[in-house]
């Protein structure tokens, strides 16, 4: 008997989940037609779940951990029957969340949730989208659906669909408009209640949010490294954003030092011309596995 049984997400966050355990340090091999992945980790035992009902299994203990949108934690009405351990900022195609919208053909006359009052909406998210529509006083007719959602206000099935939109091709491809959006969601670490107070368990739990979150992190970092003559050391150090203060040493020549530091990735192509115009010489920029 392993540690800990981990419901890992089948479909839209499988792959992209597998990566970041991969760079966290685990090797998870998945087989075609088997929904038990090998880890080379003998604590624990994997599973493939669908999301949509991940948030169930671990309310209920048959999951000790279990990996999944927000949007079905809340769809399931799970928010208060799992613990949350923490939120991964990681989708599909992307590190950023998801947002689900109401969205119509762009040329419909709707322009907002009041506009919705006495029509037809197709959505996933059943449970989500009667209690948007009751917060704002319309009634509308919500039908259940199985997928290709935004299809159906394409062809004039429904007036409007609740879909989620991650990168937006889907709606620039089917021509529609968002009218309004609910909420953002992305995915969530969430542990059965009586796991996090059983303290083996909930250390093995520790390591595993400790070492996915540094590897999220890395994901926006990068480290620059390069070389700088003492003239110019103070002017270039003090354009060096770091975790804590850059890293300077010197070089085998007298009058040059080695700096390193850790800057957030977005930076970097504006950071690189200024550090080369400050002095600055060697510049090497390296991708990290882990940031703590
Ligand atoms: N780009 C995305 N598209 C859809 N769901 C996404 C995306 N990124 C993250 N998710 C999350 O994935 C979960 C849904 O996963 P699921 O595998 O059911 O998606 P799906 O692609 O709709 O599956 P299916 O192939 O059955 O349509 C939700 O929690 C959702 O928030
Ligand atoms: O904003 P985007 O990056 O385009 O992503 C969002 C789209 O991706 C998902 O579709 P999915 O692949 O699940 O197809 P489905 O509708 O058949 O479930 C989702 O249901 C949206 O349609
Ligand atoms: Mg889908």
């Amino acid at each position: 008997m392993s540690l800990l049984t981990v419901g890992l997400p089948k479909g839209s966050l499988e792959t992209s989940t597998l990566e970041l355990f991969a760079q966290a340090g685990w090797n998870i091999a998945t087989r075609s037609r088997n929904y038990f992945p090998s880890v080379d980790d003998a604590e624990l035992t994997l599973k493939l779940i669908k999301p949509q009902e991940m948030a169930l299994y671990v309310a209920d203990g048959s999951l000790d951990l279990g990996f999944t949108g927000y949007d079905w934690i809340m769809e399931q009405d799970c928010l208060d029957k799992v613990h949350t351990v923490c939120e991964l900022e990681y989708s599909k195609s992307s590190n950023q969340p998801c947002r689900w919208v109401v969205v119509v053909p762009e040329d419909s006359p709707i322009q907002s949730i009041k506009d919705l009052h006495g029509k037809r909406i197709a959505t996933e998210l059943l449970n989500t989208t009667r209690r948007m529509l009751g917060e704002h006083g319309v009634e509308a007719e919500i039908l259940y659906s199985w997928g290709a959602t935004e299809a159906k206000a394409v062809e004039g099935v429904v007036d409007a669909v609740v879909e989620i939109t991650e990168t937006g091709s889907t709606i620039r491809a089917n021509k529609l408009r968002i009218v309004h959006e609910l909420f953002t969601t992305s995915t969530q670490m969430i542990a059965h209640p009586a796991a996090m107070q059983d303290p083996a368990k909930s250390a093995k739990i520790e390591q595993i949010r400790l070492m996915l979150n540094a590897a999220l992190t890395a994901r926006r970092k990068s480290m620059l490294k390069l070389n700088v003559s003492q003239a110019n050391l103070d002017a270039v150090s003090q354009l060096l954003p770091s975790l804590h203060a850059p890293t300077i040493n010197p070089l085998s020549e007298t009058g040059w030092f080695a700096v390193e530091s850790v800057v957030d990735k977005k930076q970097v192509r504006e950071l690189i011309p200024k550090l080369a115009a400050a002095g600055a010489e060697g510049i090497l920029e390296y991708d990290l596995q882990k940031v703590v």
